[in-house]
């Protein structure tokens, strides 16, 4: 791994236990039963230990949507053309996307970053951050090289840690880039096959083609003839490029792509300055994905939104032990899971915050347990 971004991850705190184990004693003094706010419970717990207080905050939060293309795209695995990803920057920009709508719900701060998109894009708000114009189609060459997959998660904590300066208090990352559902089971698949030696087999790739089946699906909507020819696609472009799944920056300058790389960056900051992350769906959890291979412990800051419909979520999901806050067969992206689900974390924080005790409420407490 590079030298600066190792120093930056080596600077990343755990999590704080012993404020875990306060904070669990204590929602056991609250006025319920003990247990009977179920997950909520623990995910005041958990809110606790990242952010090191007894009554943590999540409002507001920060929404960072990192907009940027793949030249895996030409292979037809979209669908819907390229061109997409900069009108929906521009759609971002005039509050008009879901995650727009949502983020306004909720009140969070939402900023929209060009860190790849594959043409020239200024427009008033939009943060320029372009490490190249697009990846390159992965099936020919490495999508870029491990100097632009460190720039891009260099602009990603950058990015966060302007946020976090501004005063949010969790963080959301979302992507915009068509052929993107692609470029994260290539990545996904990297992760897991990488991780065995002879994974990847020699000219003949239909059986690895065959293990993609329950990492690649439908994206934004393909038949499933094409999600067949997507299973090929990263199978062929795994066999020539043999990432490393042990290696994140490898991953990415391979099979990856810069939003996602961005996000992992973000997601890097937020552990590093104690800000829970809610984590949307199937991009966003490579993104986790790869911000934790770069750094274990990052994985006690994520709180999984919501199950995505896209196939590999599951997956990346399982890989990184986590269990969704909802499933509401959602399957758009740009941070539009996490912040749909963000009320219930909010509603954790305010427990814990606001509820009185059977102490100071003059309840008598029972022996529930
Ligand atoms: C109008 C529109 C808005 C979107 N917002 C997010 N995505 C989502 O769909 C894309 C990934 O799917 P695939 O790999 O099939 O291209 C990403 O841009 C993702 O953010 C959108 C897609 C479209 C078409
Ligand atoms: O879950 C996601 O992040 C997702 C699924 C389909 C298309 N775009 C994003």
């Amino acid at each position: 791994m590079v030298a600066s971004l190792n120093r930056y991850c080596q600077r990343i705190p755990s999590v704080d236990d012993q404020v875990g184990q306060e904070a669990a004693r204590y929602v056991d003094t609250l006025t319920k039963p003990k247990g009977s706010l179920g997950r909520l419970e623990a995910i005041a717990v958990e809110l606790a230990k990242i952010t090191g207080h007894m009554k943590p905050q999540v409002s507001p939060p920060g929404i960072i949507v990192f907009a940027a293309d793949h030249g895996i795209a030409a292979e037809g695995v979209s669908a819907y053309p390229q061109e997409v990803t900069a009108q929906m920057v521009h759609n971002f920009l005039n509050g008009g996307a879901a995650i727009n709508v949502f983020a306004r719900q909720i009140g969070a701060m939402l900023e929209v970053v060009d860190i790849g998109v594959a043409q020239p894009l200024a427009a008033p708000g939009l943060i320029s951050r372009k490490v190249r114009y697009g990846t390159a189609n992965f099936l020919k060459e490495t999508a870029m090289s491990l100097k632009d997959a460190v720039a891009a998660i260099e602009v990603g904590i950058e990015r966060a840690e302007a946020m976090i300066d501004r005063g949010i208090k969790s963080l959301i990352v979302g992507e915009m880039g068509i052929g993107n559902t692609t470029t994260s089971s290539a990545m996904l698949a990297a992760f897991l096959c990488g991780d065995t030696s002879g994974a990847y087999p020699g000219p003949d790739t239909t059986e690895l083609a065959e293990r993609m089946k329950g990492l690649v699906g439908p994206g934004t909507g393909v038949k499933q003839e094409r999600v067949i020819h997507k299973q090929s696609v990263i199978a062929r472009a795994l066999a020539l490029h043999r990432p490393n799944g042990q290696d994140p920056v490898d991953v990415l300058s391979k099979v990856g792509g810069l939003e996602i790389a961005g996000m992992a960056g973000a997601i890097l900051a937020a552990a590093r300055h104690h800000i829970p992350v809610i984590v949307d769906g199937f991009i966003c959890t490579v993104a986790a994905l790869t911000a934790v291979r770069l750094c274990p412990h990052v994985n006690d800051v994520l709180l999984a939104a919501h199950r995505s419909q896209e196939p590999g979520h599951q997956v990346a999901l399982r890989l990184l032990n986590k269990e969704p806050l909802v499933d509401l067969g959602m399957r758009l992206g740009e941070g539009s899971g996490a912040a749909v689900a963000f009320p219930l974390v909010e509603a954790a924080c305010r427990m814990i915050g606001e509820m009185a005790t059977f102490q100071s409420a003059g309840v008598t407490d029972g022996e529930g347990a």
